[in-house]
């Protein structure tokens, strides 16, 4: 091991980079919070401020994936639809099978220069995750209870909202609903039997109700779905926790862009035409399995300077106080500030651990899990 992964892989390093990522996420936090009067004034005005300040916080995540753990992504695409990424709204269909396919998401957001507008359909429960989840109420992510009684009229509206957004944005929806397991996937492949519909080996069956609304609502806004298949060199199997101890990883995506006016608008139609896209994403995987790559031709979108910039000015700002603050704390001599300081920091990182715990499968939740009552006519 080299000394620079050495370092990288020190617990005094993940513990500066979560303090920074913190109180500068938290310093963001309220600066969105004091947009809140100018949305009365100019919604518009109020969006793209948001879009840049939620980029200060998602941008650190991307630098940690492309800088400090100096992960690669190559892109397979037809390169008569590769100008027009970034150029135009669209919906991001992905295959939800890793720890980091979602920050894999954001470092392609980023290379084509939409990563702060970018939404997804997300599930309630992330709203509450300090930084990241308050940062995307002022992103108007679309939430969902993953109940559609609930679900049909607020996500139907909450996409209607999105409608005369200012900038460029891919919104994502990863219709297998949940991350893929063995028991998920096999109790979906029940599911699928008693449709009638095939079997699929590396997906769950997709859940067709989120993109039929999806589609439907942003018709006429986004101009095509970006149908992407996510797959890791070497069958790793990444994660954030690997991320933040430099672990270099290489990730290959496969996207087809399909015009939006090529899905159908009946609802009936627009699912059988979702569960034919997954048949096609399952072979995509089995020829990667076989190939070790996907079809078409390959470019890698080189990273940008500007994760690591902003990076690297929050390090500068927030580590020169949290300097000064330790030398007063050991100055003091008091041993009650320094237990108090050490069991705050203690608390801190927990808070921290809970957060990425967000990111692993084995601590996901149990959607998925059992067999739910079937519609079957
Ligand atoms: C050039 C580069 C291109 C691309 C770059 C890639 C990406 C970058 C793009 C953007 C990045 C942006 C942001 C990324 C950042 C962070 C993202 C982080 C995480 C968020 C992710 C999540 O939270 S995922 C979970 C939430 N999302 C979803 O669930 C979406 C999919 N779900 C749906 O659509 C659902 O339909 C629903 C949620 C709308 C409603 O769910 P509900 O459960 O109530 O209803 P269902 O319709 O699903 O259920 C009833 C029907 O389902 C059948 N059924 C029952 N059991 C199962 C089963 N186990 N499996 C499958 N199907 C089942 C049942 O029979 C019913 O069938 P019907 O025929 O009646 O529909
Ligand atoms: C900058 C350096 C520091 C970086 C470390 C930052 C650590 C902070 C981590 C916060 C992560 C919060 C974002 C959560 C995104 C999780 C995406 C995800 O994959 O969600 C799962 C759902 O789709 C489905 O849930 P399940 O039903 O499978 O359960």
């Amino acid at each position: 091991m080299g000394l620079l992964q050495l370092l990288k892989s020190q617990f005094l390093c993940h513990l500066v980079m979560c303090y920074v990522f913190l109180v500068s996420g938290v310093i963001i936090n309220l600066l969105q919070l004091c947009t809140l009067p100018l949305w009365l004034v100019s919604k518009q005005l109020a969006r793209r401020v948001n879009i840049r300040l939620s980029y200060c916080i998602s941008s650190q995540m991307v630098a940690a994936l492309e800088w400090w753990s100096g992960t690669e992504c190559t892109l397979y695409t037809d390169p008569k639809s590769y100008p027009l990424y970034g150029k135009e709204n669209a919906i991001v269909v992905l295959n939800h099978m890793y720890e980091i396919d979602f920050l894999c998401g954001w470092t392609f957001c980023e290379r084509f220069g939409v990563l702060g507008s970018s939404k997804v359909l997300a599930k309630k429960e992330l709203a509450y995750v300090p930084v990241i989840g308050w940062m995307w109420y002022f992103m108007e992510i679309v939430f969902c209870k993953r109940k559609w009684e609930e679900d049909r009229r607020t996500v139907a509206q909450s996409l209607q909202n999105l409608r005369d957004y200012p900038e460029n944005y891919w919104f994502l929806l990863y219709c297998e609903g949940t991350r893929f397991t063995p028991k998920k996937h096999q109790v979906s492949m029940q599911v699928a039997e008693s449709k009638g519909l095939p079997q699929l080996k590396y997906h769950l069956l997709p859940r067709t109700k989120g993109f039929w609304v999806t589609v439907q609502n942003l018709r006429g806004t986004a101009m095509a779905v970006y149908d992407s298949t996510l797959n890791f060199r070497d069958n790793e199997a990444p994660t954030l926790l690997g991320i933040l101890n430099g672990k270099k990883y290489h990730a290959d995506l496969y996207v087809r862009r399909i015009p939006l006016e090529l899905i159908p608008e009946d609802e009936a139609e627009c699912a059988a035409w979702l569960h034919k896209l997954y048949q096609e994403k399952d072979g995509f995987q089995e020829h990667y399995t076989q190939t070790g790559r996907f079809p078409g031709t390959t470019v890698s979108p080189p990273r940008r300077p500007w994760s690591l910039i902003n990076w690297l000015f929050w390090f500068c700002l927030l580590l020169y106080p949290l300097g000064l603050l330790l030398a007063q704390l050991i100055g003091s001599g008091s041993m009650l500030t320094i237990a108090a300081s050490v069991a705050l920091c203690s608390a801190a990182s927990l808070g921290f651990r809970w957060m990425i715990g967000q990111t692993e499968i084995d601590k996901g939740s149990s959607y998925g899990n059992k067999e739910a009552p079937l519609n079957i006519n």
